[in-house]
C-alpha cells in the first residue's frame, strides 16, 4: 500500500485477482517495469521505443457498442457505430474477467478522460503491459498524487493485448475487439497492441457524453496566438492536426481531443500523440525535440540496436510509427489546458486528387456541409498498380469516435458558428498539380500549410482577393505575400487542364453521393453549399 494505491480497488469493482497489482505508478518506474519485462527499449536520448506487431493502426472494423436500452435511441447505428448484443458482451466480459484472474501483474492507472473538473469522466485502466499503462497515463490527465487514495473510478477499460476474441462466442469479427458498454461503462480491448485505441475509447466516452451537458466534443487541435485567438483544426487522421497545431508563434491546447462549451475550447487529453514517420527537424522542431526526451514513447519507430540511434524514415515496421508525450513536452502549451471560444474554425483535408485550393474561405453554410460531409483522401498503397487515390468520407472529421447521429455534432457546431464571429476555413495539406500517384506531384510543403493560416489567422488573409472555386463555390485567395501565387489556384497547378476537370468533376460526384445521407437533416442553406460542376 503506497498513497497512490486507491481505497477503492479491483475487489469493490468485482475484478477477483491474484495478479500482483501495481498502481499509479509515474514514468520512471513504468519505463522500469517495461525494459525489465523485455516489452521495449531505451533509445539513446531516453525514449522508451516499443513495436506493436500486427496492428499499427487502429482497427476500425473491430470496434462495437453494446446495443440495449440505454443506446438503442441515442446511438447512430450503422455502418460505423456496429452493435453488440447484450449476451456477447457478458460472455466477452466474463472471459476478460478470467484473464485477469489468470495474470501474474496488472498495471492500474486512475485518469481523467478531460482536463476540466466540471466536465470529465474518471477513468480505471487495467493493462497486462506496463508499456500501455505508461501509454495512457501519458496521454489522459493525471489527478494528482494527493488525489489517488479518494479517486473513484466511474468508467473501466481493460486491455489485454494477448487476449484472443471468438467471433462465434463474442459476437465480433476477428480476434481483436474493442467493446463499449455505456451502460456497465466498460470498455474491453482484446487482441491488439495499437495503443491509441485506448486513447481513442475514452474520446468515444466523451463523444457520447458531453453533448448532455452542451458541450460540443471534436475530432480537433486548437491552440491559441498572441491575441487570445484560438483556432480548431478539424481533420481526420493523418491530415495535419498534430503536426501544424505545435507552432513557435501559437500557444497549444492539445493535438486532437476538445470540448467546445459556452465560454471556452479545452482539451480532453494531457498528452499527444505524433506521427513520427519522416519527421523533420526543421519543419516540425517542437515535436522532433520530444523524440530526444526521456519520457516519450515510440511505438514501431526502428532503433539501431548497438547505437540506439533512431532511423525516423525507416519504415519497415509501419507507416503510423507514433510518438506519445505529455503536452509540456512541447514548449508553449496552455497552462489550463484551454482558451477563449474559437475566432477561426479550420478543416484540414489531405486531398490526394490535387484538386483542393491549399486554402480557401467558407460561408457558415459551407462549412456546415463540409463538417457534415469530413473529406480527406488516402493514397491507395503502395501496392504496384493502384494509381488512383481513394476519397474518404467521414463524418464531423470523425466519424469512428462519434456515437451519436451526426446532427446531434452538426447542430452544436451550427448554433456556435451562427452567433457569429467565427471565420472557416478549408486547408488542403495533401497533394497540388496533380494526383498524389502522378510522376513528380509532391505533398504542399509544411512551411507553404503554415505561411497560409497564419495568414488566415491574423486576419492578414482577409485583406487580400479572392475568387470563386468554379467546382466548391468556396473563396480562394489569388495571392498572399510570401506565398508562390501559382499554388494558390490548384486548375493552374495543372498541366492537363482538362485532366483537372474531369478529377474536380469525379470529386464533386463523390460529394453528392455521400451527402445524400444528411440532405433532409440540413436546411436549404446547407444543401446549396454543396459543390456543383459548372462544365
Ligand atoms: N502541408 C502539410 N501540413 C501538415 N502535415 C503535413 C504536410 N505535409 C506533410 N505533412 C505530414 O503529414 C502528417 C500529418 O500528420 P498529423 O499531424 O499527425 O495528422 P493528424 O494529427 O491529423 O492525424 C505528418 O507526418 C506531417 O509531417
Ligand atoms: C491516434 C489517432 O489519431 P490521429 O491520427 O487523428 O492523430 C488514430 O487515428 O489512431
Ligand atoms: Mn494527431
Amino acid at each position: 500500500m503506497t498513497e497512490r494505491t486507491p481505497r477503492h480497488g479491483l475487489d469493490a469493482m468485482g475484478i477477483g485477482t491474484d495478479a500482483d497489482i501495481i498502481w499509479n505508478l509515474e514514468t520512471a518506474q513504468l519505463v522500469e517495469h517495461a525494459v525489465r519485462r523485455g516489452e521495449g527499449k531505451l533509445a539513446k536520448d531516453g525514449p522508451l521505443v516499443v513495436t506493436t506487431g500486427k496492428h499499427t493502426g487502429r482497427s476500425a472494423k473491430d470496434k462495437f457498442i453494446v446495443r440495449d436500452a440505454a443506446t438503442e435511441d441515442s446511438v447512430w447505428w450503422g455502418k460505423v457505430n456496429k452493435e453488440m448484443s447484450p449476451a456477447h458482451f457478458a460472455a466477452l466480459k466474463a472471459d476478460f474477467l478470467a484473464a485477469l484472474a489468470d495474470r501474474d501483474t496488472l498495471f492500474v492507472q486512475d485518469l481523467h478522460g478531460g482536463s476540466q473538473a466540471e466536465h470529465r469522466v474518471n477513468v480505471r485502466v487495467i493493462n497486462e503491459l506496463a508499456w500501455h499503462n505508461l501509454f495512457i497515463r501519458t496521454m489522459l490527465v493525471r489527478p494528482p498524487a494527493g488525489d489517488l487514495a479518494g479517486f473513484v473510478p466511474e468508467y473501466t477499460i481493460v486491455d489485454l493485448p494477448s487476449f484472443r476474441a471468438d467471433p462465434e462466442r463474442h459476437g465480433c469479427r476477428s480476434e481483436t475487439v474493442i467493446a463499449v458498454s455505456f451502460t456497465e461503462k466498460l470498455i474491453l480491448i482484446g487482441g491488439t497492441a495499437y495503443a491509441g485505441e485506448m486513447k481513442k475509447s475514452v474520446f468515444g466516452l466523451l463523444n457520447y457524453l458531453l453533448p448532455q451537458d452542451g458541450i460540443m466534443p471534436m475530432h480537433c487541435s486548437a491552440n491559441i496566438g498572441a491575441d487570445g485567438d484560438t483556432a480548431v483544426f478539424f481533420g481526420l487522421s493523418g491530415t495535419g492536426k498534430t503536426t501544424l497545431s505545435a507552432d513557435a508563434s501559437r500557444t497549444l491546447i492539445g493535438d486532437d481531443e476538445h470540448g467546445w462549451s459556452d465560454t471556452a475550447v479545452f482539451n480532453f487529453e494531457g498528452g499527444c500523440y505524433a506521427k513520427m514517420i519522416n519527421l523533420s527537424a526543421e519543419a516540425e522542431p517542437e515535436i522532433f525535440a520530444t523524440t530526444r526526451r526521456f519520457g516519450t514513447v515510440l511505438e514501431n519507430v526502428v532503433m539501431d540496436e548497438e547505437s540506439r540511434a533512431l532511423d525516423l524514415a525507416d519504415n519497415s515496421l509501419a507507416e503510423n510509427s507514433r510518438g506519445a508525450y505529455p503536452i509540456d513536452f512541447i514548449p508553449n502549451t496552455s497552462e489550463r489546458n484551454l482558451g477563449p471560444v474559437p475566432r477561426n474554425i479550420i478543416f484540414l483535408t489531405a486531398d490526394a486528387f490535387g484538386v483542393m485550393p491549399p486554402i480557401a474561405k467558407l460561408t457558415p453554410d459551407q462549412a456546415m456541409y463540409h463538417f457534415l460531409s469530413g473529406y480527406t483522401a488516402k493514397v491507395a498503397g503502395t501496392e504496384i498498380g493502384v494509381t488512383e487515390p481513394e476519397a474518404t468520407f467521414s463524418t464531423c472529421f470523425g466519424a469512428a469516435f462519434m456515437p451519436r447521429h451526426p446532427a446531434v455534432y452538426g447542430n452544436l457546431l451550427k448554433e456556435r458558428i451562427a452567433t457569429g464571429g467565427v471565420d472557416c476555413w478549408l486547408v488542403n495539406t495533401g497533394w497540388s498539380g496533380g494526383r498524389a500517384t502522378d510522376p513528380g506531384i509532391k505533398r504542399m510543403p509544411i512551411r507553404v500549410t503554415r505561411a497560409l493560416l497564419n495568414a488566415a489567422l491574423d486576419g492578414s488573409l482577409a485583406q487580400a482577393e479572392f475568387r470563386r472555386d468554379p467546382n466548391f463555390g468556396f473563396m480562394v485567395p489569388v495571392a498572399v505575400p510570401g506565398v508562390d501565387g501559382a499554388i494558390l489556384d490548384p486548375r493552374a497547378a495543372w498541366a492537363n487542364k482538362a485532366d483537372y476537370d474531369a478529377t474536380a468533376g469525379r470529386l464533386v460526384d463523390q460529394f453528392v453521393e455521400n451527402f445524400a445521407q444528411f440532405a433532409d437533416h440540413v436546411d436549404a442553406g446547407v444543401r446549396e453549399a454543396a459543390p456543383k460542376v459548372t462544365a
